[in-house]
C-alpha cells in the first residue's frame, strides 16, 4: 500500500506544506487528495513569496488588481485568498465528510509584520476569516507572547486557528492555555464549540539546525562533556516533539478538558512543522517517520512527501524512547545550552525568516503594480465631421451632471424616470464589476478545464441562445484554439440540419456539452440539452450527466433539473448580469478557458478599460462615455445605422455587437441598428443614415477597407476607428461597447437592460406550439401571393408572379429604411453567399442598409429592434422544408416544426407591429430556392 495512504491506519494526517496556483489548477493537489489521502494544506509567507514572487503565474491577476487601484498589500491578500479559497474548495468534500477528525483544512497566515502586534493580529485574523469565507480555512497566528491573547480571542470568535512558530515546551503549554481559555470564553458566551478547530504547529528541523552545531562544537572538545554532546546531536527536536505529545495527552484529559469536550470541543492537535530535513547527514524522513502517532498532523514539503511515498515505513513511533527524550532535555543544561533561550531566539529568527522573503515578495508585486499602471487602453479615433459639435455639447452636458459618478453609483434616473424602469436598471448593473469578481474565479475555471482534459474529453459544444453563446462564437472566430484547449462548437439554432452537422462532427462520448442559459427557461437550449442528453444516455446510461455542464443563474428550475440529471458541474452566474452583458462572466469565460484562451489576460484588458471608464475614480477622458454619447447623438440626428467594418477574423464580433446594441437600444420606436457583414461599397450607395465603425488590428493593413472608409469620411460620413493590439483586447472591447451601449441608451432615455418586444415572438411561438401539440402540425394561416419554380411568396403586397411581388415589396423602401434578411435555414457558405448577393443588389439599387441573420439566433438579438425599434424595416423571411428534420426526444414535434413555429411566430409578431414583411418559402433546397428567387428579383 502507498505509505501516504497507509499512515492513516495510525491516525496521523499528512498535510502539504505548500501552495501555488499551478498545483491548484493542473489537478496535482486534487490527485494528492484523491489518490494519496492528503488531508490539508499549510501556507506561510515564505511559501507565497516563492509561489508568487518567483514566478509569472500570477502576473495577469497582479496587473488586473493593480488596475483596480489596489495597493500592494491588497494585491497580495487577494492572490493568497483566491488560492486558499480554491484549495479549501478542493478539500471541502473531505471536510464535510469527516465530522470529528478535524481534517480538510487550508491555513493562511496573518502578515509576518504583525508578529508582535496583538490587536493587529486579531483584526487581520478576523478580516482574513471573513474574506476567505470558507469553514475549512485556518488562520495562522504566531505563538509569540503577543500572539497568545490574539489566539484566545480568535478561538472565542469561532475562528479556526493554526498556531505557528512554536519551538519550545513552555510556550507550547501557553498555547494550549490560550486555546482552552478561548473555548471557555466562547462557552461562557453561550456559543457552540463544535468544529472550532485548532492545531499547534511545533517547528522541528529548525531546532536541530540551531542546536546541532553547538553540540558538535562541544563534542569536538572531547572528554565527558564531549561524549554527552555527541550523544545528543540530532536528538533535541525529536525529544521536544515526543514530550510535547505527552503534554498534549495530559492537557487534553481531566475535568477541565472534559467539561469542554462535553460541549462538543475538539482537541487542539499537535502539528509537526518544519519537517523537511535540512541536514544532509540525516535521513530525509527523520521528522516524518519518527513522529507518527494518533491524533497528530504532519505538514510536509512536496519533496519529503514524495520521498515518503517511495520508501516511507509508517508505524507508531511517537511514544517510543520517551525516557531517552526526557534525558536529552534534562542533560542539555549540563552542556551550558539553555533550550528556552535558544527557542526564544528561534522565534525571533522565525519571524525574520518569514519577514525577509515577504518583504521581497512585496517589492516584486510593487514593481509589477507600477508597470501595470503605465498601460493605456486602445484609442478610439472619432472623425465625426459636422456632428462633432453636437457630440461635444452632449459630452459637456453629461459631464455637467456628473454622469460618470452617477453611472457608477447606478443612478437609474440617468436613464428613465419611472420607478419600475429604474428598479430594473439598478438590478442589472452587475456587469459593471463582474470582471473584478471573475479575476478571483480564474483558478477555479482553469482547474475545471484541467479536470475536463484529464477526464479524456476531446471536444466542447456550447449550446444556448443570444448572450449566452455570443462570446464563445466571437472567441472561436478571433482566436486559434489555444495549445492547452479543446476544439469547440457552438449550437445556437433549432435548425435540424445544423444539429445534425454538429452531432456528426464530434466524438459524442468524449464531448462536453455546456447548456448555457441565464434564465434556465429558454426553450432552445433546453431542447438542445434534452436532445444530446438522450444521445449520451444511449451511450453511457446513468453516467450521461458526466458529459454535461450548466451555466445558469442560481435558483432556476434548470438548476434542479440539471442536478437531478447528474450534470458534472453547474456554474452559477450572477442574477444582476444580463445575457448580452455577460461576455466577461462564466458565460464567456468558461468556454474561452476550455478553448485554451488565457482568460486572466482577457480580464486584465477588460479591467484596463473599466479603469479608463472611471470605475476607480476620476478620468480625463472616458472612452465608453465618449463613444456612447457619440452614437446616441448621431442616431438622434438620423445616423442610426452603425455599420461595422472588420477584418475577416473579427466577422463574428458583429454578431455580439448586434445583440448588445440592437437588443439594448431598439425599443420605444428608437434605437441604433447594427449593420454587420455588409461589404463596403462605393460612396454613392450609402444614404445619410450611416455611421461607420472600423474595428481591426494595429499594424495590420486592410487596404481596401481603409481606402473606402477614407472616401466615406471625406464624403461627410462619421467614421470611428478602433485598432486593437491583438485579439486579447476583445476583453477591452466587450467592456467599451457595454458602457457605450448603456450611455447611448441614456441619451435616448430608455432602459438598456430589458427586451420588451422579444416576448411578442415567444408568445406567438408558444401559441403555435400548443396547436402543434394538440393537432399534430402547424396551422397554415396565410395564402401565398405567388408560387413559381418551387418557391412560394407570402406578403401583403400583390403581383401575379414572383418578379411582380418582389418589385412591389421593394417599392415600399424609403430613404433611411433597412432590409432585414431572416434565414431560418441551415447556415452554409453557399446559402450565406446567396444572402450576401441579395444584400448587394438591394443596396446597389435602393441605397438602403441591409442586415442578415440566421433564425432563430437573431430572435434573441436583433429581433428586439425589429419589433421595438423604428418602423423602418423591410423584412424578408426565408424558410425551407427542413429536408433533414430530426425528432426531439420526449416531445411530439421535431426540431423542424419547432423552428417553423419560431419563424411563423416572429412573422405574426412583426405583422402585429405592422412591419412590412415578405415570407419566401424555398421548398426542398435552400440554396437552389435562393438562386431561383435571385433570378426573379427585378433589381439590377
Ligand atoms: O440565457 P437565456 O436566459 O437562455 O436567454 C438567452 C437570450 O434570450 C434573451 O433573453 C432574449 O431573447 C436574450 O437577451 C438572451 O441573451
Ligand atoms: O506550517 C508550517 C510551516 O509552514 C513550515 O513547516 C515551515 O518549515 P521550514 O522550517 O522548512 O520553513
Amino acid at each position: 500500500m502507498n505509505p501516504l495512504v497507509a499512515i492513516r491506519e495510525f491516525d496521523q494526517s499528512l498535510w502539504l506544506d505548500f501552495i501555488s496556483r499551478p498545483i491548484l489548477i493542473d489537478g496535482k493537489l486534487q490527485r494528492r487528495i484523491t489518490d494519496e489521502a492528503l488531508r490539508g494544506v499549510t501556507s506561510n509567507p515564505a511559501i507565497f513569496a516563492k509561489s508568487i514572487g518567483d514566478s509569472t503565474d500570477y502576473d495577469s491577476a497582479i496587473k488586473a488588481l493593480a488596475l483596480q487601484g489596489k495597493t500592494t498589500d491588497e494585491i497580495y491578500t487577494s492572490l493568497a485568498v483566491a488560492d486558499v479559497q480554491q484549495a479549501c474548495d478542493l478539500f471541502r468534500p473531505l471536510y464535510d465528510r469527516e465530522h470529528t477528525s478535524s481534517d480538510g483544512y487550508v491555513s493562511l497566515e496573518v502578515s509576518p509584520t504583525l508578529v508582535n502586534d496583538t490587536e493587529g493580529t486579531i483584526e487581520e485574523g478576523l478580516r482574513l476569516w471573513k474574506t476567505v469565507d470558507r469553514p475549512n480555512v485556518m488562520i495562522k497566528v504566531p505563538a509569540t507572547l503577543e500572539g497568545l491573547p490574539a489566539i484566545r480571542r480568535l478561538i472565542a470568535e469561532g475562528v479556526n486557528v493554526n498556531v505557528t512558530l512554536i519551538f519550545g515546551l513552555e510556550r507550547y503549554r501557553l498555547v494550549t492555555e490560550a486555546f482552552l481559555a478561548g473555548l471557555e470564553d466562547r462557552a461562557q458566551a453561550g456559543l457552540p464549540l463544535a468544529r472550532i478547530d485548532s492545531v499547534a504547529s511545533f517547528f522541528l528541523s529548525r531546532i536541530d539546525v540551531l542546536i546541532d552545531p553547538m553540540l558538535e562544537r562541544i563534542a569536538a572538545e572531547g572528554g565527558e562533556k564531549g561524549a554527552l554532546a555527541q550523544s545528543l546531536v540530532g536528538e533535541v527536536a525529536l525529544a521536544s516533539a515526543k514530550l510535547a505529545y505527552q503534554m498534549y495527552k495530559e492537557i487534553f484529559s481531566g475535568p477541565r478538558w472534559e467539561a469542554l469536550q462535553a460541549q462538543g470541543a475538539e482537541t487542539q492537535r499537535l502539528l509537526w512543522a518544519s519537517t523537511g530535513n535540512k541536514n544532509p547527514k540525516y535521513d530525509d524522513l527523520k521528522y516524518v517517520e519518527n513522529l507518527i502517532g494518533p491524533k497528530t498532523v504532519n505538514t510536509v514539503p512536496v519533496e519529503t512527501l514524495d520521498i515518503f511515498r517511495e520508501r516511507g515505513k509508517p508505524a507508531v513511533r511517537l511514544e517510543e524512547g520517551l525516557d531517552k527524550a526526557r534525558e536529552v532535555l534534562r542533560r542539555l543544561p549540563e552542556l551550558g545550552i539553555n533550550l528556552e533561550e535558544q527557542t526564544n531566539f528561534l522565534e525571533v529568527d522565525g519571524a525574520k525568516k518569514f519577514n525577509e522573503p515577504f518583504g521581497k515578495l512585496m517589492e516584486s508585486i510593487e514593481k509589477k503594480r507600477a508597470a501595470a499602471l503605465t498601460q493605456t487602453v486602445v484609442a478610439q479615433d472619432m472623425q465625426l465631421g459636422q456632428y462633432q459639435a453636437a457630440v461635444d455639447a452632449k459630452i459637456q452636458e453629461l459631464n455637467d451632471k456628473n454622469f460618470t459618478n452617477g453611472f457608477w453609483d447606478k443612478k437609474a434616473d440617468l436613464w428613465v424616470q419611472d420607478e419600475a424602469g429604474q428598479h430594473s436598471i439598478r438590478s442589472f448593473m452587475g456587469w459593471l464589476r463582474v470582471a473584478e469578481t471573475m479575476v478571483g474565479r480564474v483558478p477555479e475555471i482553469e482547474q475545471f478545464v484541467n479536470e475536463i482534459k484529464a477526464a479524456g474529453f476531446k471536444h466542447v459544444v456550447v449550446m444556448g441562445m443570444g448572450g449566452s453563446t455570443m462570446a464563445p462564437i466571437v472567441f472561436k472566430a478571433a482566436f486559434e484554439q489555444g495549445t492547452n484547449g479543446l476544439p469547440m462548437s457552438v449550437l445556437d439554432t433549432t435548425d435540424p440540419g445544423t444539429v445534425r452537422q454538429i452531432e456528426a462532427s464530434v466524438p459524442l462520448a468524449e464531448t462536453l456539452f455546456i447548456v448555457a442559459s441565464k434564465s434556465g427557461t429558454t426553450a432552445e437550449p433546453l431542447a438542445f440539452g434534452d436532445y444530446f442528453y438522450a444521445k449520451l444516455k444511449e451511450l453511457k446510461g446513468d453516467k450521461a450527466g458526466e458529459n454535461f455542464v450548466a451555466i445558469t443563474d442560481p435558483g432556476s428550475k434548470f438548476v434542479t433539473d440539471a442536478t437531478a440529471a447528474g450534470y458534472r458541474r453547474i456554474f452559477l452566474n450572477f442574477p444582476e448580469v444580463g445575457g448580452r452583458f455577460s461576455a466577461l462572466s462564466y458565460f464567456g469565460l468558461v468556454p474561452a478557458a476550455l478553448y485554451g484562451l488565457p482568460i486572466g489576460e482577457l480580464l486584465e484588458r477588460a479591467i484596463l478599460m473599466m479603469r479608463a471608464c472611471g470605475a476607480y475614480g476620476a478620468v480625463e477622458t472616458n472612452p465608453g462615455l465618449e463613444l456612447g454619447a457619440a452614437l446616441g447623438v448621431l442616431a438622434e440626428q438620423g445616423r442610426d445605422k452603425l455599420t461595422l467594418v472588420v477584418p475577416n477574423s473579427l466577422a463574428d464580433l458583429g454578431l455580439w455587437l448586434e445583440q448588445l446594441i440592437a437588443e439594448s437600444t431598439g425599443k420605444e420606436g428608437k434605437g441604433i441598428l447594427p449593420v454587420a457583414g455588409e461589404p463596403l461599397g462605393d460612396v454613392s450607395i450609402y444614404g445619410n443614415d450611416r455611421v461607420f465603425v472600423y474595428v481591426g488590428y494595429e499594424g495590420q493593413t486592410d487596404a481596401d477597407n481603409t481606402a473606402r472608409l477614407q472616401q466615406l469620411q471625406q464624403a461627410g460620413h462619421p467614421v470611428i476607428t478602433i485598432l486593437m493590439k491583438d485579439a486579447l483586447d476583445l476583453g477591452q472591447e466587450f467592456y467599451r461597447w457595454e458602457v457605450a451601449t448603456a450611455v447611448a441608451s441614456a441619451v435616448f432615455g430608455i432602459n438598456p437592460f430589458d427586451q420588451p418586444n422579444v416576448q411578442a415572438a415567444k408568445t406567438a411561438t408558444d401559441g403555435l406550439m400548443k396547436v402543434v401539440e394538440s393537432q399534430g402540425s402547424l396551422p397554415e394561416k396565410s395564402q401565398p401571393v405567388a408560387n413559381e419554380n418551387g418557391v412560394t411568396y407570402y406578403s401583403t403586397v400583390s403581383g401575379s408572379n414572383a418578379a411582380e411581388v418582389l418589385k412591389a415589396f421593394f417599392a415600399q423602401a424609403r430613404p433611411g429604411d433597412f432590409l432585414c434578411l431572416q434565414a431560418y435555414l441551415t447556415e452554409t457558405p453557399a446559402v450565406s453567399e446567396c444572402l450576401q448577393e441579395l444584400r448587394r443588389r438591394v443596396q446597389q439599387a435602393l441605397h438602403i442598409a441591409t442586415t442578415s441573420g440566421y433564425g432563430p439566433r437573431f430572435l434573441h438579438s436583433t429581433g428586439q429592434y425589429h419589433k421595438g425599434g423604428p418602423d423602418t424595416g423591410l423584412f424578408v423571411q426565408f424558410t425551407d422544408d427542413n429536408p433533414q428534420d430530426l425528432a426531439l426526444p420526449g416531445r411530439s414535434y421535431t426540431f423542424g416544426t419547432f423552428k417553423n413555429a419560431q419563424a411563423l411566430g416572429d412573422l405574426e409578431a412583426l405583422q402585429s407591429y405592422h412591419r412590412r414583411t415578405l415570407r419566401v418559402h424555398l421548398g426542398k433546397g435552400a440554396e437552389a430556392g435562393l438562386k431561383t428567387m435571385l433570378a426573379a428579383l427585378p433589381l439590377a
